[in-house]
């Protein structure tokens, strides 16, 4: 079996998404924010404010490089930076991996991060005002990597489940 590569921006569902797709599966999942804060021993949140944002998109792209030379099967969330640094999207294409791009609207996102933006430190400081400002630029921005995706799904109507089904019946 291929690994399975969850991509999209920040609030979109890697995380949950990839939890559950695993749980199905009955295969491994590593969030690649946790395998980065387990291996650091910092949440997110300190490497970033303790070591700056380049250091942390070094050391996204090793433990992602890592994950990837996993010989077993695996679900991966990847952080929503991932693929639009260090060439990762590239990676993205590769024979043995399957990478679906959760795509979600802006609103979406707003309404999902205003409420769980505390140790996402790229908008950790923001009011919803200007978190949907910026969340419309940058989604902009790093649209080319998360199109990069041999998959997209549209999840701003699905419940949790219905994205995971979705996903199997790509792998079916
Ligand atoms: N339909 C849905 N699909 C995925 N996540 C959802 C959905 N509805 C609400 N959520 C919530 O949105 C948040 C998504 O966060 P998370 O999985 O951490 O995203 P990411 O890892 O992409 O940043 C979680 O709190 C999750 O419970
Ligand atoms: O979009 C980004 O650049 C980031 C997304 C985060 O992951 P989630 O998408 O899981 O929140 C995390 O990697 C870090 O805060 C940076
Ligand atoms: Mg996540």
């Amino acid at each position: 079996m291929k690994k399975i590569i969850l991509l999209g921006y920040m609030g979109c569902g890697k995380s949950t998404v990839a939890r559950e797709l695993s749980k199905k599966l009955e295969i491994p999942f590593v969030d690649l924010d946790e395998f980065i804060e387990k291996k650091l021993g910092l949440s997110i949140k300190s490497i970033f404010a303790e070591k700056g944002e380049i250091y942390f998109r070094k050391l996204e792209h090793e433990c992602f490089v890592e994950l990837l030379n996993f010989t077993e099967p695996i679900v991966i969330g990847l952080g929503g930076g991932t693929p639009c640094y260090a060439n990762n999207h590239e990676l993205l294409k590769r024979d043995d991996v399957l990478s679906v791009y959760l795509k979600a609207s802006i609103d979406t996102l707003v309404g999902r991060l205003s409420l769980n933006k505390n140790n996402r430190p790229l908008i950790a400081n923001k009011n919803d005002e200007e978190m949907k400002e910026f969340i419309a630029t940058h989604l902009f921005e790093r649209s080319y990597y998360y199109n990069q995706a041999q998959y997209k799904i549209v999840v701003d109507e699905q419940t949790i489940a219905q994205t995971v089904e979705e996903i199997l019946a790509i792998l079916t």
